[in-house]
């Protein structure tokens, strides 16, 4: 087993779309191929790509983990079951870089990552769903996956009206549940938001028949404690699905107090970005194993190496893989959803094309999908997102 050659590129995925904290207008992704020679006469081409929220990484993959990846000795790539181990090739990767600080190499090394688990499933002929079942779950798999409508961002020129007619697009797709941006109005002080977003929360629950648990709201980390616990008890009486990255991701302890404070589901964690992160949002976030959801999103936290990590570390401290519900509307984590058997994935029906979305042919029925059979992560499957990746 060797790795035969790397390839990588930058592309946009600008819009004019803000949440409470950025704004998208020079948002671009990193996109790798990774191609590896089973040794045995076969070879496979993964690829891979960072989700939104993190811009490109072209330094540090061409100056550190390309060439580190490309170096890695070919006895540590060989999993027991004769295909690829992608852990052999992330040790390789990580080799030299000193514990803690995170920061954006762990995008690099998620980018590398999946392209190296789509190669994997590939050589073994099966969808990485499937690969993920066999290697880790003696090959038990969910049939289909939930997801949930992410959308409701802040648009210019956007009002009730257009924000309704946005969610009704996704009801119309097949999805029942749907998360909108709040805290973030353009220009508007955390004070007046809260009035303003009240009628825009109220607008979009009128459309999902008054039904709290179809609805998800999200802060992007904008507020500090004051706020926070402000709008929980404001939001409170509505029993919202979850309350979304209400606070400075990496601020444990004001987490515990909101918990302490909003009892509804609380859910976080798409900024953090390694297996230490995500293990002291659990021993000192307050947050409840019975209810609140975890976002890590593989693809910006060193991949599905580190997120299987994540996912032991969670069962040591008694959290369920169904508590986790990653961010980044991407195929590889939907695979990861149903391979691993978590809680479900986020989707992005109208945003951050043509990395956001499944496979064409996957409709989705009361916000469940279900996985198309096909080798790899199933790229191949998504015309808009396989016409960048093939150019690689
Ligand atoms: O707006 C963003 O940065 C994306 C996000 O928070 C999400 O999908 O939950
Ligand atoms: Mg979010």
């Amino acid at each position: 087993m060797r790795i035969a050659s790397v390839r990588d590129g930058v592309v946009p995925i600008a819009s004019a779309i803000a949440n409470a904290y950025i704004d998208f207008s020079k948002m671009t992704a990193s996109v790798v191929a990774v191609t590896v020679e089973d040794g045995a006469g076969r070879s496979a081409t993964g690829y891979g790509f960072n989700s939104n929220g993190r811009y490109a990484q072209p330094g540090l993959l061409k100056e550190r983990f390309i060439p580190r990846l490309l170096e890695t000795p070919e006895n540590i790539l060989a999993h027991a079951d004769g295909g690829l181990e992608p852990a052999g090739a992330w040790a390789s990767m990580m080799r030299n870089e000193k514990p803690g600080g995170h920061g954006d190499r762990s995008v690099a090394v998620g980018v590398l990552d999946m392209a190296l688990w789509d190669a994997a499933a590939k050589l073994a002929g099966k969808p990485l769903w499937k690969l993920l079942a066999d290697r880790y779950r003696g090959g038990e798999a969910d049939e289909s996956a939930w997801i949930y409508a992410a959308g409701g961002y802040y648009y210019p020129g956007k009002g009730l009206d257009e924000l309704v007619a946005e969610m009704q697009r996704y009801l119309d797709m097949g999805y029942s549940v749907v998360k909108m941006k709040i805290g973030g109005a353009p220009g508007t002080p955390i004070k007046d938001a809260l009035k303003l977003d009240i009628a825009r929360i109220e607008a979009v629950l009128k459309l999902l028949g008054g039904d709290g648990s179809r609805l998800c709201v999200d802060v992007n980390g904008r507020f500090g404690l004051h706020a926070a616990l402000a709008y929980g008890a404001a939001l409170a009486p509505y029993r919202l699905r979850w309350y979304e990255e209400p606070l400075d991701p990496l601020d444990y302890a004001t987490h515990a107090t909101l918990a302490e404070h909003y009892s509804a589901p609380i859910a976080t964690g798409e900024n953090l970005f390694s297996m230490q992160d995500c293990r002291n949002l659990i021993r000192h976030g307050g947050l409840r194993p019975d209810r609140d959801i975890l976002q890590f999103d593989p693809a910006l936290s060193y991949g599905l190496v580190e997120y299987i990590r994540t996912l032991n570390m969670l069962q040591e401290h008694g959290w369920s893989p169904r508590r986790c519900v990653p961010h980044g509307g991407h195929q590889f984590a939907l695979n990861i959803a149903v391979g691993l058997g978590l809680g479900g994935n986020e989707s992005y029906p109208e945003v951050f094309a043509p990395f956001g979305g499944f496979a064409d042919a996957t409709p989705v029925e009361d916000s469940r999908i279900r996985m198309p059979d096909l080798p790899g992560i199933g790229f191949e499957a998504k015309s808009a997102l396989w016409a960048v990746l093939k150019d690689l």
